[in-house]
């Protein structure tokens, strides 16, 4: 197996440290027969692999390994089964009634129990569940969750889809990129003359709600033009419902005709921010609960502190815990979560510095990054730069006075008055407070 070492450098060189970290260090590699089978802790790593890096290790394999027949992504065997409660509440009988056939499939998993409501995500919470839930018709035509990757979009639509069969409803979901794969399908047998657009459109107004995934990637004008018929479809139709997803609000789409970005203003759009420290520890609680892991309070909090990005990163850093406790046979202690850590911590440290911290902050503001250290005291300069420098003071190791160098030679007293403003205005000031979050979570991908 020493070629794995070579295709492991490679691919950490290709994807950066970070990404190589997260999801290729728990990668179990064997052999089957002539055959590369790579095992992943669980279905999120699988798909993640398969989604985002399978072309890659397979050019590698055949690069450093010829002999190798083929590369297959397993999941290894988990250490406990998921508990009974923490189950989908929907049998698989009772789910293939409910989707459509030409529906994405959806993860069981994926449940409104297995999801953890906290104030960044209560409100898209509430709206899918009522969606399912409540007999009476939306006030608005569709729902439209928005929010950066890991946030929990697709866990919430996978939720709404596995309650349809319990209300008696039957769902469309279209995955990532699917609707635009399977409209390319379809556009290719409709010129063949295999079946028609307009007969595949009426078999998805079967379904009682249609789910969307990643719109923004809907860009080409066919795919969206046949999505913007399903929308006027769907509203004809009284009960049924839509639900879209998104990275962004629905004014930040581009590439999309006026006439659908009209459509998109229609709906009921809400966001999903990053999780706060209290539903970070909830969710590494009720992730580790799942799959009989007992992760101790004091862990679940190390773990939470030090991931805040997205729940995609807890996971991960969740799994290489539960990877390191299987691995020594050693319960999970605080000395056996730092050790875990380490590195997914130190490459983040590696990663963020003062300088891309000013960079990112005067991008997002729309002032010059020299303006950052420079003089000027005008405010729509200085609340940029007090906001640079405490994130710097949050996300780096630097002290005040490096921070003070590093911001055009302040002086340390300067900085520990900046980070002092910052607290002050997040607790005070909603809109300063969700920019504060967002230059976090940008900082942090
Ligand atoms: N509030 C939450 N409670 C429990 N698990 C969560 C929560 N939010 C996200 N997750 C988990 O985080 C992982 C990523 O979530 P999900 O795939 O839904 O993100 P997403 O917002 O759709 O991201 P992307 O835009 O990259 O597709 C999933 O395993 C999901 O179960």
């Amino acid at each position: 197996m020493d070629f794995w070492q070579d295709c492991a450098a490679a691919l950490k060189e290709e994807v950066g440290e970070q990404e190589f970290v997260q999801y290729f260090t728990s990668l179990e590699p064997s052999m089957v027969g002539n055959k590369l089978v790579l095992l992943a802790i669980n279905e999120f790593f699988l798909k993640h692999i398969k989604q985002n890096h399978f072309d890659k290790i397979e050019r590698l394999v055949a690069k450093h390994a010829p002999f190798v027949s083929g590369v297959d992504v397993q999941i290894a065997q988990m250490t406990a089964a998921p508990p009974k409660d923490d189950k989908p509440s929907v049998s698989k009988k009772q789910k293939t009634t409910s989707r459509i056939a030409e529906s994405d499939t959806v993860m069981d998993y994926f449940t409104f129990s297995s999801f953890v409501k906290g104030k960044s995500n209560e409100q898209a919470y509430k709206a899918c569940y009522d969606l399912v839930k409540s007999d009476k018709q939306a006030d608005y035509p569709f729902l439209f969750i928005y929010g950066s990757s890991g946030l929990g979009k697709t866990h919430l639509i996978h939720a709404v889809a596995n309650s349809c069969s319990k209300a008696g409803l039957s769902y469309c979901y279209f995955e990532k990129d699917g609707f635009k794969r399977f409209f390319e399908g379809v556009f290719a047998d409709n010129r063949s003359g295999k079946s028609s657009v307009n007969s595949v459109i009426k078999r998805i107004m079967k379904a009682d709600i249609l789910m969307v995934d990643d719109v923004h990637l809907i860009t080409s004008p066919h795919t969206s033009q046949v999505l913007l018929s399903l929308f006027d479809e769907f509203n004809k139709g009284g009960r049924r419902r839509i639900i879209l997803a998104s990275d962004r609000h629905p004014i930040k789409m581009e590439g999309f005709s006026s006439q659908f970005l009209s459509r998109f203003s229609g709906g009921l759009a809400l966001s999903i921010e990053p999780p706060d420290i209290e539903t970070r520890v909830q969710i590494l609680e009720k992730k580790a609960k799942a799959v009989g892991l007992d992760l101790p309070k004091d862990c679940a909090l190390f773990i939470a502190q030090n991931i805040f990005s997205d729940v995609r990163a807890l996971e991960g850093a969740l799994n290489r815990v539960c990877h390191s406790a299987t691995f020594t046979g050693e319960p999970i202690t605080l000395p056996l979560v730092r050790s875990a850590m380490r590195d997914l911590i130190e490459a983040r440290a590696r990663a963020i510095n003062a300088d891309n911290i000013r960079e990112v902050v005067a991008e997002y503001y729309g002032v010059s990054s020299r303006d950052l250290i420079g003089k000027k005291r005008a405010r729509n300069i200085a609340r940029p730069r007090q906001m640079a420098m405490a994130l710097t003071r949050e996300l780096t190791r630097d002290s005040f006075p490096e921070i003070g160098q590093a911001f055009g030679g302040r002086d340390h007293t300067t900085v520990m008055h900046a980070c002092e403003k910052v607290q002050e205005l997040c607790e005070t000031d909603p809109l300063f407070y969700k920019d504060y979050t967002a230059l976090k979570a940008t900082l942090q991908l």
